[in-house]
């Protein structure tokens, strides 16, 4: 069995890959990044690190890549054979990816017409759907139909915490040993893979937004207060009870929308957050502040971590989401020299101001009730500003 990956970063290897080689797959990573690549391919072989006190270890073997850079016409050969393809690449790089994605499928429908299924493994809503719409840009017209009855293009949620790797080997990944992988199942064509760790689901809309606004919007308490707090890791901020405070009122406000939308059970959620805190304190784990803070711009997106369930409280409930108001503030103010999200929001911020850059970004309407209370809270956000 070949699964073609783009993104051989910190989940293609500590996560996706991982799963794979243990399912049986030869895994052929696709990335950019010629001296990952490079060191697949001499290798063959990488270690993944359980970040705990036993630190047990996995060997993954049966891999090999491609550097799509000086390559692409041996990724659309890969394609034409592969039986899965799996993603790992980032959101924004989804609508990189698609047209030599669309070339490899098309070129399967003339030489291996069959089906494959193709699962983007991002931290975002519909990320499958969002691929095939840029894949379908560059398919003939003509095609759409059988590669519609071919090629299916399933939803996923990933959930486990891979840092940015300090280790002298490229190739090892250290990762907490949690992790969670469900996939809607009613999209598969063909086959549905058997792959160790799945969990497939008929509707992932209450998993996608249960995860990411829960795992996703938990992290980016420690990571935006931390930050305004001149903390650098999400060990540190954690370490500080008022970080923990809007950690827990944030989740609070995004667990009631969760609950009162998708009918998650009150207890059952509450120990789900309880667990997700805990992992946020991993001492096994150094995660910059700055990873995880990482493209404040898609982070304040509509349908993100963090304006969504600020939108979904308040219509819910009829409350102000104060917490989720307070992240929100510390986004805006999100600033670093070397993240290009960061840069440009703080330069839109400067010839906008605050208040017109967050409607920009968010997609809030001027009169949205959100846009006054997350205003109220940048002035009471600098209180937690350190020194
Ligand atoms: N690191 C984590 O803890 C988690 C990350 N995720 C999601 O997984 C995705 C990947 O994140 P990470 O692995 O952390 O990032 P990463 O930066 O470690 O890996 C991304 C990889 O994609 C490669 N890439 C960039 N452009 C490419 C292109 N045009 N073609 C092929 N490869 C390309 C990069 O060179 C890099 O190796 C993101 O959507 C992230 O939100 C989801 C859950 C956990
Ligand atoms: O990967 P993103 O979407 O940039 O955001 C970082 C977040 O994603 C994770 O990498 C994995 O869920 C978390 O560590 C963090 O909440």
């Amino acid at each position: 069995m070949l699964a073609v990956h783009f993104g051989a970063g910190n989940i293609g290897r500590g996560f996706i890959g991982a799963l794979l080689y243990q399912s049986s797959f030869h895994t052929l990573f696709v990335d950019v990044n010629g001296k990952v690549i490079d060191e697949i391919n001499r290798k063959q072989k990488y270690d993944v690190v359980l970040a705990d006190e036993k630190k047990e270890v996995l060997t993954v073997r049966n891999i090999s890549g491609i550097n799509s850079m000086i390559d692409s016409e041996k990724v659309v050969q890969a394609i034409v054979n592969a039986d899965l393809i799996t993603t790992a690449v980032g959101p924004n790089v989804l609508e990189l990816i698609s047209e030599l994605v669309a070339r490899g499928l098309q070129e399967r429908l003339h030489k291996n017409p069959k089906p494959i299924n193709v699962i983007a493994c991002e931290n975002m809503v519909g990320g499958s759907d969002i691929l095939k719409e840029h894949v379908y840009k560059h398919i003939a017209e003509k095609d759409h139909g059988e590669l519609n009855s071919l090629v299916g293009f399933p939803n996923a949620a990933v959930d486990r915490i891979v840092p940015n790797q300090m280790n002298h080997d490229r190739l090892e990944v250290l990762v907490e040993p949690y992790f969670e992988w469900v996939v809607e199942k009613t999209a598969f064509k063909g086959k549905i893979p058997e792959i160790t760790g799945i969990t497939y689901v008929d509707d992932l809309k209450p998993y996608i937004e249960r995860k990411l606004f829960t795992v996703n919007t938990g992290h980016a308490v420690p990571a935006y207060i931390g930050h305004l707090m001149g903390y650098h890791t999400i060990y540190e901020a954690m370490q500080d009870r008022s970080v923990l405070e809007i950690l827990e009122g944030a989740l609070g406000e995004s667990g009631e929308a969760i609950i009162q939308t998708y009918g998650f059970n009150r207890a059952v959620h509450q120990e789900y957050v309880s667990k997700i805190i805990n992992r946020f304190k991993n001492p096994h784990i150094s995660d910059d502040v700055a990873r995880v803070s990482r493209g404040p711009i898609r982070k304040l997106g509509p349908n993100d971590r963090l304006i969504q369930p600020a939108k979904m409280y308040w219509e819910i409930t009829g409350k102000s989401p104060i917490m989720l108001a307070k992240v929100i503030a510390a986004a805006l103010m999100y600033s670093h020299e070397m993240d290009r999200e960061a840069v440009e929001l703080q330069q839109l911020i400067e010839k906008q101001g605050y208040r017109h850059a967050l409607e920009r970004i968010s997609g809030l309407k001027s009169d949205h009730a959100l846009v006054p209370i997350i205003m109220k809270e940048m002035e009471n956000i600098n209180a937690y500003t350190r020194g």
